[in-house]
């Protein structure tokens, strides 16, 4: 099998002198989708920043397309981060209340001083199922469903090789949960993305991820293929 486009091991986070997430390892192939699960507070977002190299790890790697993240600095993380994207749960809290669509979709490239070919903002709506007239308007002129395109839009424009997802749909409208899944899917198929995906709704894990990785209390417990997870895997223990 070819090399993990990213591999975390024995990641640590501490906040203070609580530890958040204790010797958490993990790899995530090219067109792979590892969903995270568990207990409210047992560590997932933590996880999620400490691989985005947007929280400083207490100890262990975080190695990216043969890139060891942890210890690089700002400056040296810049032209990378690209290449791994978030996609957070607040469609609206994402976006910059005060930019136009078209100008939100572009700032990621302006602030790698690649500003967008022309056409190139277009390109990235029609490809998430925005239509380009929508460009012009604010987020809040836009559905919450619309909004999560834009973040998705925003993430794609410096083609990336990784979305770390964190409860992507779980601000939607369950009518429009499914388009933006369906999206994604999409996505993953054409472009061989990878996702490292935090879930709560255990029927939409197995149907979304290939792999699920199990947390409790800050370390995982158990990793299996999706399809043998079990509806009830979170009901019982702490977090
Ligand atoms: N900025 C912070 N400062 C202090 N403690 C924090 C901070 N962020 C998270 N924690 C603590 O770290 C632990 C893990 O939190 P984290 O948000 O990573 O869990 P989670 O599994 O993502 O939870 P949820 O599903 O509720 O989002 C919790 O005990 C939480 O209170």
């Amino acid at each position: 099998m070819s090399d993990p486009l990213l591999k975390v091991t024995d990641l640590v986070v501490r906040y203070g002198r609580h530890t958040a997430v204790d010797r958490v390892s993990f790899e995530i192939h090219a067109g792979e989708t590892l969903a995270l699960i568990g207990p409210s507070g047992c560590g997932k977002s933590s996880t999620a920043l400490a691989t985005l190299a947007l929280r400083r790890p207490a100890g262990g790697s975080v190695r990216f397309e043969g890139h060891e993240l942890t210890g690089l600095r700002e400056r040296e993380l810049r032209p990378l981060r690209p290449r791994f994207q978030p996609v957070f749960q607040d469609p609206y809290g994402s976006l910059s209340p005060r930019l136009r669509i078209r100008d939100a979709i572009a700032e990621p490239l302006r602030a790698q001083r690649r500003p967008p070919a022309t056409g190139q903002v277009e390109t990235l709506m029609e490809t998430v199922g925005l239509d380009t007239s929508l460009g012009d308007r604010l987020p809040h002129e836009l559905s919450g469903g619309q909004c999560q395109r834009v973040g998705i839009a925003r993430a794609l424009a410096g083609e990336p090789r990784l979305l770390v997802l964190d409860e992507p749909v779980s601000a939607l409208d369950p009518s429009v949960r499914a388009g933006v899944l369906n999206l994604l899917t999409a996505l993953q198929e054409d472009r061989g993305l990878a996702y490292l995906f935090i879930c709560h709704d255990l029927a939409l894990v197995r149907h979304f991820a290939h792999r699920v990785a199990v947390m409790r209390q800050g370390r995982i417990v158990d990793t299996r293929p999706a399809r043998e997870l079990s509806l009830t895997a979170l009901d019982s223990g702490p977090a």
